[in-house]
């Protein structure tokens, strides 16, 4: 299949987790040339070495030589960093880049605003299983966005695990949903973990029955047509091992906490994005 990224220049506005993430899964998926991803961050030159020894890409703090001749920009610093950022690389940046916006907490008219043209902006919600290919991507179309640059936002986001089109509106839900999902599964995990020792089993056996444990059910879940609650009922045997354990779930209002913690994320989402976006 043609390759959308071939010969196109991606520069990176920040070069922490989901910028690294990101350039480790296009590498590793050899969809972009290590000599065609520039990358810039506020000020921690040690990181930016670190990030060009690893992946053999461009690193410069010089933002005209960032950006010259950029078709792609992903903006990925933190949220309160934005406007700074943007200041900085606004004098270096053309109406034909794609820009895709990694702080998905901020509205594409604020982009558009800080920009001061009608560059086509993405907003985009990866998460950090991209490193391995396998994120869980949200890309809402935002300003002055062609279907083009929507085909090449899908292709880049496509080759490094799965993409879901929503709108402005839904991302800051795909945000608290998608892009905090892995930290929620770790967490998980680390409850099983804790568990297993509780118990007396090894630190590692543990942690290694718990990955694989949910290794299986993923695959499983994505290879079945049934209801998720039907995968889970089908593991308990009447007055079992799980229905006792499930007991003690429903006591502390395990999913209970899940869907009010997501709901916050969201909410969060959109305090972020109403307060940089005065
Ligand atoms: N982490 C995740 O799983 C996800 C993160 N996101 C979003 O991606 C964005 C980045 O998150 P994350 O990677 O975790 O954050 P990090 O703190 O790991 O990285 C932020 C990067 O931005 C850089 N930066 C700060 N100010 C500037 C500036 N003025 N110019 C250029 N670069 C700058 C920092 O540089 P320095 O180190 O020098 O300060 C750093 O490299 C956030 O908006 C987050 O909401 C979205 C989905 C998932
Ligand atoms: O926690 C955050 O704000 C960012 C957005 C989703 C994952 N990390």
């Amino acid at each position: 299949m043609f390759n959308m990224l071939t010969n196109k220049k991606i520069s990176f506005i920040g070069a922490g987790t989901i910028a690294e993430s990101l350039i480790s899964g296009l590498l590793k998926g050899k969809l972009v040339d290590p000599e065609l991803i520039w990358i810039t961050n506020n000020r921690n030159a040690e990181r930016l070495q670190k990030i060009q020894k690893k992946y053999d890409v461009n690193v410069t703090y010089d933002r005209k030589v960032l950006l010259s001749n950029a078709n792609i920009v992903i903006l990925a610093m933190k949220p309160k960093n934005f406007t700074k950022a943007m200041e900085e690389i606004k004098p270096y940046t053309y109406e034909n880049q794609l820009f895709l916006s990694l702080v998905s907490v901020i509205s594409s008219v604020f982009v558009s605003k800080l920009l001061g043209h009608k560059a086509p902006i993405i907003r985009a919600c990866p998460n950090t299983p991209a490193a391995i290919g396998e994120s869980a991507t949200g890309l809402a179309p935002g300003n002055y966005v062609k279907n083009r640059d929507i085909l090449i936002a899908t292709y880049l986001f496509d080759a490094i695990g799965s993409v879901t089109t929503v709108t402005e509106k839904e991302i800051d839900a795909v945000t608290a949903l998608a892009g905090s999902a892995p930290a929620y599964i770790f967490y998980l995990i680390e409850a099983m973990e804790k568990a297993g020792e509780a118990l007396g089993l090894e630190k590692e056996v543990s942690k290694q029955l718990v990955v694989q444990s949910l290794i299986g059910s993923t695959h499983l879940i994505k290879s079945s047509s049934e209801e998720t609650s039907t995968l889970y009922k089908q593991v308990m045997s009447p007055q079992g091992v799980t229905e006792a354990g499930f007991e003690i779930l429903k006591q502390y209002k395990f999913q209970e906490s899940i869907i009010e913690g997501i709901k916050r994320g969201t909410e969060r989402s959109r305090e972020i994005g109403e307060i940089l976006s005065k």
